[in-house]
Parts: C-alpha cells; structure tokens; sequence
C-alpha cells in the first residue's frame, strides 16, 4: 500500500492510503487515525463505515473522531464506501446507486460483482492489511458506522461472529429490504428476487437467528431520512425484543442525520467500544 498523506493531528497520525484490492479489483483508498500511543504499543482499531455519497474524507474532517481516539488510545480506520474508478460501473445521475453507494454487500449481479465486494472487502481485505501493515492489535477489531454505514456495522458484526469486541451504529438503514435506498440498491446488485437481499439485513438476520450480540444505536427523532422510512428503527426494535438480542437505541430529540449529530455523540460510542476493546477475554 501507499500513503499519500501524513497530518500530525492530536499527537498522533491522520494517514491516507492507496492500495490494489484484489476483492474489488481497483485501487481503493482509505484513511487512518493513529493515536500518539500507537507510537509505544499497537493499539485496538475502530472501523467507521460511512454513509451514500461519502468517501473517506467525510467522517475525518466532520466527526469530531479523532480527538476521542487518542484519549481512548484508539485507531480509527475510514474505508470509502464503494470500489472507484473509470473501469467501475456506476450511475452517474444517482446519488444512492454505484460509486459512493456500494451497500456493503457482495454484489451478484453484473455490472456490479465485477467490483462492488464492499463485505469481503471491509471484514476481510482490508483489516488483514491494516493488522499486517499498521501498529494495531490483530483480531481486536469494534465496528460502528452512520447511515448506509451504519447498515454496513450492523450487518459486518451479524454475519461475523466474533469478529467485533462491539457493534454501535449513528441512524442506520435497519431494514433495508423495507427501504426505497435499499430496495434500489439490492435490486440492482443482488437481483429481483427479494428473498436473496434479506441475508444482508440486519433486522432479517436477527428475524432469521444470528448469533445475540449487543446493539447500541442512535438515531435522531428529526432526521428526514427517519422521517421519509429509509431507517426503520422499531423494526430492528421488534426484531430484538422478539430474539432476546440487547439493543440499546436511543432516540435523540431534534438531531438531524447529519454529521452534526454524529459529532455529538462520537465520543460516547468510541468511549463504548474502548471498553470493549480494553476488556479481558
Ligand atoms: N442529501 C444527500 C443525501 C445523502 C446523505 O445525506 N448522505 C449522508 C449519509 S446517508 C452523508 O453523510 N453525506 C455526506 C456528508 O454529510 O458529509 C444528498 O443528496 O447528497
């Protein structure tokens, strides 16, 4: 891989990346956090996945991340939200479809499974080249994300499990078979038949028995996404109650969906999962 940028930020290192990714078959870019602790001892990662029509950048110039990571001793690691390039098929008038919008699923369908692996890529791809490239601890990884991200967290920790101490998410799509954003995505990369989408849906995958793990999700009462039914929240609510899987989601009164609202409570979820990264196993 190739950094390409090096900021000092809070004692410690804001990098970006380049690499060849062999899942998606172009180059992909991301960026990392390393807290000034990282310079001692390699450190627990967090992995932020961000939402339609962000690319790395996003979350490391808006959230407010960084600061809350080296206190917490904390690397953050921001993948992009889909393959890119000219050879990567896309939908150029659509904000929710192709580049920026890969849904963290493996595509099956073509144009798209050419390049648009985003699972395999973020769970398996990039954090074996993060643990072999970077002063972090292998396997002790936490997962959170906003929006299509938080989706992205969700389903990463479902379908893995054991692969993430911990699982947060700001405004996830929770039931994106149930969602316009979803719906238009899955048709297009998984094809027409709805029952092959639901096994990348987090409230279908607790429906269906994954494996209990913890949630702990925010979501503001005043997002326009929430409000138009692209997030669903009490379906994942239902779905949690009726499975015995502890979600903790917390409606916050007048929080849009913006990185706003993510700057606000940041540090509650990297102080979350700090804990359980720290904690013994
Ligand atoms: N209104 C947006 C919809 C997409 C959107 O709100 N994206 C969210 C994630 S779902 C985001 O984080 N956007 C980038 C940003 O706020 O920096 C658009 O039309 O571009």
């Amino acid at each position: 891989m190739e950094r390409i940028e090096r900021i000092r930020e809070f004692d410690g290192w804001l990098e970006r990346y380049t690499h060849d990714s062999a899942v998606c078959n172009c180059r992909m870019t991301f960026s990392v956090y390393l807290p000034p602790q990282a310079e001692a001892a390699a450190v627990p990662t967090v992995y932020f996945l961000s939402g339609l029509t962000c690319t790395d950048d996003n979350v490391r110039v808006k959230a407010g991340a960084q600061r809350y990571a080296a206190e917490l001793g904390l690397a953050l690691v921001m993948p992009d939200t889909s393959p890119r390039g000219e050879q990567v098929a896309d939908a150029p008038d659509r904000y929710d479809l192709g580049q920026g919008a890969g849904f963290y699923v493996n595509a099956a369908r073509e144009p798209w499974a050419a390049h648009y692996r985003m699972f395999d890529y973020v769970n398996l791809e990039l954090p074996a080249l993060v643990e072999r490239e970077l002063p972090v601890i292998p396997g002790r990884r936490s997962i959170t994300g906003h929006s299509m991200g938080g989706h992205g967290a969700l389903i990463s920790a479902l379908k893995n499990p054991g692969l993430y101490r911990s699982v947060s998410a700001f405004a996830p799509i929770c039931n994106p078979v149930e969602s316009g954003w979803g719906r238009g995505c899955f048709a297009a990369y998984l094809g027409d038949d709805p029952a092959s989408w639901k096994d990348w849906d987090a409230t279908e995958l607790i429906r269906a028995g994954a494996e209990p793990m913890p949630l702990f999700i925010d979501q503001g009462t005043d997002d326009e996404f929430l409000l138009e039914g692209h997030l669903r929240p009490e379906a994942l609510s239902q779905a949690c109650k009726e499975r015995g899987i502890p979600l903790i989601l917390r409606m916050q009164p007048d929080y849009d969906h913006s990185y706003h609202f993510i700057a606000t409570f940041i540090g509650e979820h990297l102080a979350y999962h700090a804990r359980a990264l720290t904690a013994r196993s």
